[in-house]
């Protein structure tokens, strides 16, 4: 059973300010409240996510030479094919029993930036397979599309300009990414989870989840409660960027893969993430004489880096 917020965000693609306006008040207290909520009414087709389903169920069944020749762990910026333990979400756990196809904005290896070497820059790392990468661009036009769609809506509610976010995510260092969790062996609790508890990184993540479930969040008790496969909907989730962005007015709250078992888990999350230079120092409206900043500014860059270090081993080698 659910008891997540459901929201209907179809009224934020019309034109009556009302009803945009009472769909960004229903989103603003979702995030404060939870830092987690269903959308749905959003504008991606059923169509675009059985073609990602067919091209990840492809994709991951391949030979693991075949993927590992856009293995993750040789690309400086962050692109391409991770394998099983790759990622350990949860240090005191094993690692996660999931495989990753990750890809951002593509910059070519002769950009200025990627020359600079500005990190999470360059290149997508796509596997040999005719029509991937056409299909995976799109979608992450669309996703971005869609986040920025939520991120005005945020903007709004909190009472500052409409298009604030939209100026800091422009070549964004989002990411998209599809997930395969295969089926658990043992019983519940025994090993490896599918992806160890953990809050998200950065802003907004939104999250398409096929019908296998076994995703989970941690309630205000401290209890883990089911975010169940609901039809036509994305999950939303609050990331510790977005936190501290806000003050902690808004909740990035630690959620968990339990691995399916007998079936396969597709999952394809997009993390919404500015432009890398963006500062992140307390919103407008978000502090006041009785709630000062509580956190110095960063950079975007400066702020991801330091997070993918804990949870990457081999970015941990790196640095
Ligand atoms: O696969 C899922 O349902 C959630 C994945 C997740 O939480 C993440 O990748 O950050
Ligand atoms: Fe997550």
């Amino acid at each position: 059973m659910n008891t997540l917020p459901i929201i209907d965000i179809a009224p934020l693609y019309g034109d009556d300010q009302g009803a945009w306006l009472a769909v960004a008040k229903a989103i603003d207290a979702a995030c404060r409240e939870w830092g987690f909520f269903y959308i749905e009414g959003q504008p991606i087709s059923s169509q675009r996510i059985a073609e990602l389903k067919a091209a990840a169920a492809d994709f991951f069944a391949r030979p693991s030479e075949e993927k590992l020749r856009i293995d993750i762990t040789r690309s400086a910026h962050h692109r391409g094919y991770g394998a099983i333990a790759t990622e350990q979400l949860d240090p005191s756990q094993p690692s996660d029993f999931k495989e990753t196809f990750d890809m951002g904005l593509h910059m070519p290896a002769e950009h200025p930036d990627v020359l600079a070497g500005k990190p999470l820059r360059g290149p997508n790392r796509h596997p040999q397979i005719p029509g991937w990468e056409a299909l995976m661009q799109r979608h992450y036009e669309d996703m971005h599309e869609l986040s920025k769609t939520l991120l005005r809506a945020m903007a709004l509610a909190l009472g500052i300009e409409r298009d604030f976010f939209d100026r800091r995510f422009e070549q964004p260092i989002s990411v998209f990414r599809m997930i395969h969790y295969p089926p658990r062996a043992g019983a519940e609790g025994s090993g490896q989870q599918g992806a160890g508890a953990h809050t998200d990184y950065g802003c907004v993540t939104l999250l398409y989840q096929d019908n296998a479930g076994g995703l989970q969040v941690q309630n205000l008790a401290g209890e883990w409660i089911d975010a169940p496969p609901i039809e036509g909907t994305y999950v939303v989730n609050i990331g510790d960027m977005m936190a501290r962005w806000s003050n902690d007015l808004y909740k990035s709250t630690p959620h968990r893969v339990i691995s399916p078992q007998g079936v396969d888990r597709y999952s394809m999350p997009f993390f919404a993430e500015p432009h890398p230079d963006t500062e992140i120092a307390c919103l407008p409206n978000c502090s006041g004489p009785d709630n000062p900043p509580r956190y110095p500014p960063i950079s975007c860059s400066d702020y991801m880096l330091s997070r993918f270090a804990d949870t990457y081993a081999y970015r941990r080698k790196q640095a």
